[in-house]
Formats: C-alpha cells, structure tokens, sequence
C-alpha cells in the first residue's frame, strides 16, 4: 500500500478582479498549505478498476469523488490497464474553503503517477489537474504559491513566517458556487496581494497579519451570520489576525507563542466543536 499526505490549504489573500465569459471569476490568490491533512492509500489493481473507499460517511464513493475522477482522467490520458482501490482517511472537514476534495485529487495523481511508473513531472500533473477543479494545480505543487486565472496559474513563493494557525469551522458546508455568484464585483475592497508576497520576502510577521484579505468573506458571512460570529470570537480571545479561508465557512487564525494558542484554542472549543491547532507546511518539499 502506498500512502500519500493531502494536506488542506488556507488562502492568505482571495481576491476577484472580474467575471470571464467562461462564469468563472478571474481571481489572485495567495495559498498555502497547512498540517491539517486527509491520508490517501493506493493499491494496484489488476482488473483494471477505480474503487474508492472513504473514511467519512459524507464523501461520495462513486464518480462524484474528486480523487475518482483524478484516477479515471490519468488512467484514460495515458491509456494505463491497471487500475488501483483508492483509500481515503479523512482529516479535513468536507466544503468547508479548505480543498479537501482538491487535495485528494491531487494526492491521487502524485500517488497514481507513483503506482502505475508514469514518470510524469510535476508539472504536467498539474496542468491535469486543473480538468479536475480550479485549486487542483495549487494542490498538486502544495507549499506556497500565488494562484491566478481561475486559481489554476502556479507560481511558487517563499514559505510564510512560522507561526501557529487555528482553524474553526462553523457546523454549516457552503457551496463555492453559490459564494461567487453573491459577490457584487462594483463594490469590492481588494486586499493587497503585493503587500502579501513582500510580508513572505521578507518573513515578516505583522506585515502578514495587516495583509490578510479575502472578498469572499463579506458574502459568507451576509449568508452565514455564523461566521462572523466565529471570526469575532478568535480575535476576542487572541488572536493576532483572522480571516475566512476560501468560499468558507472555516475561520483561520494566526499566533505567534504556544501559550495564547492554548488560550484561544480552549476558548474556541467552549461553543465551536470542529477546532483545529495546526502548523504551515510552508515549503513545496513537504509533502511526503
Ligand atoms: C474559493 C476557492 C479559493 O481557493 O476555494 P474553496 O472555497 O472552494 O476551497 C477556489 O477558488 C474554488 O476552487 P474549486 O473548489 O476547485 O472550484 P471549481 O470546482 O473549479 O469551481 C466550482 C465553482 O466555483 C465557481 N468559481 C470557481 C473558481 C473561480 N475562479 N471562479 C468561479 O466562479 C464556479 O461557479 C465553479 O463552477
Ligand atoms: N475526496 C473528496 N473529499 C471531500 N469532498 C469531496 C471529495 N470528492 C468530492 N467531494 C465533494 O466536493 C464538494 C466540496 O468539498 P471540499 O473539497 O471539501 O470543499 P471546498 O471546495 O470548500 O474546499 C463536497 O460537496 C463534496 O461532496
């Protein structure tokens, strides 16, 4: 059995610069990935079959399953015979602005390419990828980037400075969808991208926190009053900077000392019962 790490990301800025003729948004985004990770196990097959196994009663089993589909397309574009059952632990709350499917698919592939001695780079899975959701490419590299066009334009970036992140997710899923086609694009506040990458350059940790920024998250929270309400508490009880992650709903928070985290993750847990104290994986080389 092979096992392969997928790991959820956070978007450290989202922002929308307009609406293409495709429906999707154009969108600048700075991603990173964080310890808080689905374990996906491979197995050959010789039948020549896809079957997937998962962990959460809620994932799908059948075709809808992002790593099913990310099987299916590798298998059929490299006309391979064998096929594999595909082992899902789930780790990462489910629609939830984290990329666990994202992930998963993308996992599939590294392993895939693995299992079945394609010897495709890194790159080409990617741009596979990107048939399979717009943050599959972003997944498939891990670490940090900024992603552009409909988040399937990869460019690698210095990992964040460390620090601590806690994550909360209201007990509500939120379709992607639904979020993008709330957003009023005449009225947006864009976060400053640039701002980001320099606080990355230079590991500078205030300058990380003042630079956060998601446009999604005024639409989350107008929906989902429940988000605001988490977002407000992590600050209340100490955190140096929130921000909802994706389309939402899941909070994220930053601390720099093991002692404040203790604090507002004991504080969390008193009202949200999906909390999670995790660590940035940071560099692409992490994904074992
Ligand atoms: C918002 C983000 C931010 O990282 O993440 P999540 O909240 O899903 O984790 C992503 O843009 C989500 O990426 P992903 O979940 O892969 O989206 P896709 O499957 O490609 O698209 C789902 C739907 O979202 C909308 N969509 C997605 C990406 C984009 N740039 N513009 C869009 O308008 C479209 O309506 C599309 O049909
Ligand atoms: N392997 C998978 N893990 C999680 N969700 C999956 C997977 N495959 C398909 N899905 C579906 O994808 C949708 C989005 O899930 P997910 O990727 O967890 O959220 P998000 O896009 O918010 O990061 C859900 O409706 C879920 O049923």
């Amino acid at each position: 059995m092979l096992y392969i790490k997928a790991p959820a990301k956070i978007n450290l800025t989202l922002d929308v610069l307009y609406k293409r003729p495709d429906q999707y948004h154009e969108v600048e985004m700075v991603m990173t990935t964080v310890d808080l990770a689905d374990r996906i196990g491979l197995e050959l097959r010789n039948d020549g079959k896809i079957v997937i196994h998962s962990s959460s009663g809620i994932v799908p089993e059948d075709d809808r399953n992002l790593a099913y589909q990310a099987a299916i397309l590798l298998k059929n574009t490299y006309n391979v015979h064998e096929g594999a059952t595909i082992t899902i632990h789930k780790e990462i709350p489910v629609a939830a602005g984290l990329a666990g499917g994202s992930s998963d698919a993308a996992a599939t592939l590294r392993g895939l390419n693995q299992l079945w001695n394609l010897n495709l780079s890194i790159d080409t899975l990617a741009e596979l990828g990107a048939n399979i959701g717009s943050d599959v490419p972003f997944c498939v590299y891990g670490g940090t980037a900024l992603a552009t066009g409909r988040g399937e334009k990869i460019q690698p970036l210095p990992a964040p400075p460390s620090c601590w992140v806690i994550l909360a997710k209201p007990r509500i899923g939120v379709s992607t969808a639904k979020i993008y086609e709330g957003l009023n694009l005449e009225n947006i506040e864009h976060p400053n991208t640039k701002q980001m990458m320099t606080a990355l350059e230079n590991k500078d940790y205030s300058l990380m926190c003042k630079s956060l920024g998601n446009v999604l998250e005024s639409v989350t929270c107008s929906l989902y009053p429940e988000v605001a309400v988490i977002k407000n508490q992590m600050i209340r009880f100490g955190v140096d900077a929130a921000l909802m992650s994706g389309s939402g709903p899941t909070v994220f928070g930053f601390v720099d000392s093991e002692s404040r985290l203790n604090r507002v993750y004991n504080g969390l847990k008193g009202f949200c019962d999906e909390v999670y104290a995790v660590r940035m994986l940071g560099e692409r080389n992490s994904l074992a």
